[in-house]
């Protein structure tokens, strides 16, 4: 069994849990839309990552309320928070305490499979929910679509392939995220975003955000020059003794064409 299928039968298990969970149901004020975002400038999108599948602990202890507020106060786009507990670390009340502290749109960033967790993602204050296009049979990608921009959700939705690029398209998506990251074998590479990128419609409804694997300016600016507009950031903000430096410089560069 690969990961992404192991991830995906914990989450079966887990989503029993959540339907006896006590509902969150917090106000948070009106956030903005990532997509309004982006579709005026590049922007980053900053993650809260503990630790992950392939790299282990990367850092369990942050206070990450305050390190969310160091990516909103450099200009981050939106704050993603993992919240899988079992191999990621995180957890919902990561996500509520970072939505409670910034002013920022703010990603949930999970293995969605069911409409019980995009319904607890936006208890918890998520303005953002992710589906994985490689997790999601086509009816399923739709269905779940549909029920998160139907609560007033935006939907990230991440593809690997051009057959998930395809998928995603039909579903109308705005915010297409190109992991650069092979969820099954963990390899990453910044081509996965190029190769892509040529085959992605830029008719100006939506946007290119490449994922995964991006740690200097140099590489942002790759991205941006095969039409990226967002960047979605994770362990090398969680390693970056200055993570607000890094998003300033890399929402800045110029794209390399
Ligand atoms: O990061 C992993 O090891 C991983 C393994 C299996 C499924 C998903 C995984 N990561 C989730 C993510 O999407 C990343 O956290 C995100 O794209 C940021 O990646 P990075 O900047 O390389 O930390």
């Amino acid at each position: 069994m690969n990961i992404l299928d192991k991830i995906i039968a914990t989450k079966r298990q887990e989503i029993q849990a959540y339907k006896k969970e006590e509902q969150m149901s917090h106000v948070f004020p009106g956030k903005s839309k990532l997509l309004d975002h982006l579709k005026k400038k590049n922007g980053v999108i900053a993650e809260i990552k503990r630790a992950s599948p392939s790299k282990g602990a990367i850092q369990m202890e942050v206070d990450i309320v305050a390190q969310a507020q160091k990516y909103e106060h450099a200009g981050a786009a939106a704050i993603s928070v993992l919240t899988d507990e079992t191999y990621f670390k995180g957890s919902i009340k990561d996500l509520q305490k970072v939505a409670q502290a910034v002013s920022i749109p703010v990603l949930c960033k999970d293995f969605m499979i069911s409409e019980i967790q995009i319904d607890r993602a936006k208890g918890a204050g998520a303005t953002i929910v992710l589906l994985i296009a490689a997790a999601l049979e086509d009816q399923e990608l739709q269905r779940l679509y549909r029920h998160a921009t139907a609560i007033g959700l935006e939907v990230l939705v991440e593809v690997h392939d051009e057959e998930e690029l395809t998928s995603a398209l039909a579903v109308d998506a705005r915010l297409i995220g190109i992991n650069n990251r092979d969820l099954k074998t963990f390899d990453v590479s910044l081509e996965r975003t190029a190769e892509l990128a040529a085959r992605f419609p830029f008719d100006g409804e939506r946007v290119l955000i490449s994922e995964s694997g991006l740690r200097t300016k140099e590489d942002a600016a790759f991205v941006y020059g095969c039409g990226a507009s967002g960047i979605l950031v994770g362990e090398t903000l969680m390693r970056a003794e200055d993570p607000g430096q890094w998003i300033e410089e890399a929402t800045a560069v110029e794209a390399i064409k």
